[in-house]
């Protein structure tokens, strides 16, 4: 152990473990999903610990179904290739040689990675793309624009999720599998379509009727305009942070995809900070609370 490490005394890390035992009791066999950023797994010491909190999750009777993202991880490898990655509202234009990038980038390195992490450490992992088992059928988004509902976007190959057939994830669960999902989408004549990983989490949650969908990112949880955490937001609070520019970025797909969830029945959406190591346990089994939680009224 680091000598500098703060010393706990035996009895408080007992505590802590005891702590965790109704919170065992009532997730016990719930299904949640967990979100698991781009912006959240670039230290290799936070996704060792991550990938322990889903096998420990696993091992307590908790079923956890990992979405990854993989935003920066695709920039970078634009990069590479001498191209400069481009947002409309949240979501990559995708054009027919970013989508080839981001295939390869989500579905070969970034799954897995994470994928050989949570193996290592201990558990049973499977890495899904949406073409897998038809989990997700999408078509090609109609984005309209925001401040002008008269004005549309091409994006390109960004998918809108048209149904999700949850059944291959079900069946990987039932078996003491950890299924881990890459947001790629197929369409009818088998092309492929890049999804935001909020979206495909927070559809995913919904259709498992998860208990938690738990979103990891790279920041506290949603600020306001003075960067203050705030700790929970209601639909109406969130309209208002739209409409003032507070809520931007990759935070408007991940907020509306929080509050689809919340008001589909998923009893608790939380928007956290990845980086806080074990956030994961933290959240789901003691009575730490931290982050933005999302709540349907
Ligand atoms: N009001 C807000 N509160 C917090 N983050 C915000 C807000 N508005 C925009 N953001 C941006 O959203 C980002 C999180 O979304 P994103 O980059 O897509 O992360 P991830 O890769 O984890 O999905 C934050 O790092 C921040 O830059
Ligand atoms: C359409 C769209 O924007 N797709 C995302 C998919 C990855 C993702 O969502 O990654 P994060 O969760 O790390 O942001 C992208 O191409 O970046």
């Amino acid at each position: 152990m680091n000598t500098e490490e703060v010393q706990i005394p035996p009895r408080d890390k007992a505590e802590i473990l005891a702590q965790a035992l109704p919170y065992i009791r009532k997730f016990h066999g719930k299904t949640m999903v967990i979100k698991y950023g781009g912006n959240a797994m670039t230290d290799p010491g936070l996704q060792q610990d991550f990938a322990e909190d889903v096998v420990l999750l696993k091992l307590v009777g908790i079923n956890p179904v990992v979405v990854h993202g993989g935003g920066p991880q695709i920039e970078a490898a634009l990069k590479r290739l001498g191209k400069q990655g481009r947002f409309i509202q949240g979501m990559r234009v995708t054009d027919a040689e970013t989508m080839e990038v981001v295939e390869w980038v989500l579905a070969g390195e970034v799954q897995q990675d994470i994928v050989g992490l949570i193996n290592q450490a201990g558990g049973k992992a499977v890495g899904l793309t949406g073409r897998d088992g038809g989990l997700i059928r999408a078509r090609k988004l109609k984005m309209v624009d925001q401040k002008d509902p008269t004005l549309e976007h091409d994006v390109g190959q960004v998918g809108d999720i048209e149904r999700i057939d949850p059944s291959v994830v079900k069946a990987l669960q039932d078996d003491a599998f950890i299924p881990v999902v890459s947001p790629i989408g197929f369409g009818e004549d088998n092309e492929s379509y890049n999804i935001n990983a909020d979206v495909v989490a927070a559809r995913l949650a919904m259709e498992l009727q998860a208990e938690k969908l738990l979103m990891l990112t790279n920041i506290p949880g949603v600020l306001d305009k003075q960067g203050q955490l705030l700790p929970e937001l209601t639909p109406a609070g969130i309209d208002d942070l739209i409409a003032d520019g507070t809520i931007s970025g990759g935070m408007l797909p991940k907020i509306a995809g929080a509050l689809d969830a919340a008001k589909s029945g998923v009893n608790a959406v939380h928007i956290i900070d990845g980086r806080v190591p074990h956030a994961l346990l933290l959240e789901v089994l003691t009575d730490q609370a931290f982050g933005t939680m999302i709540k349907s009224a």
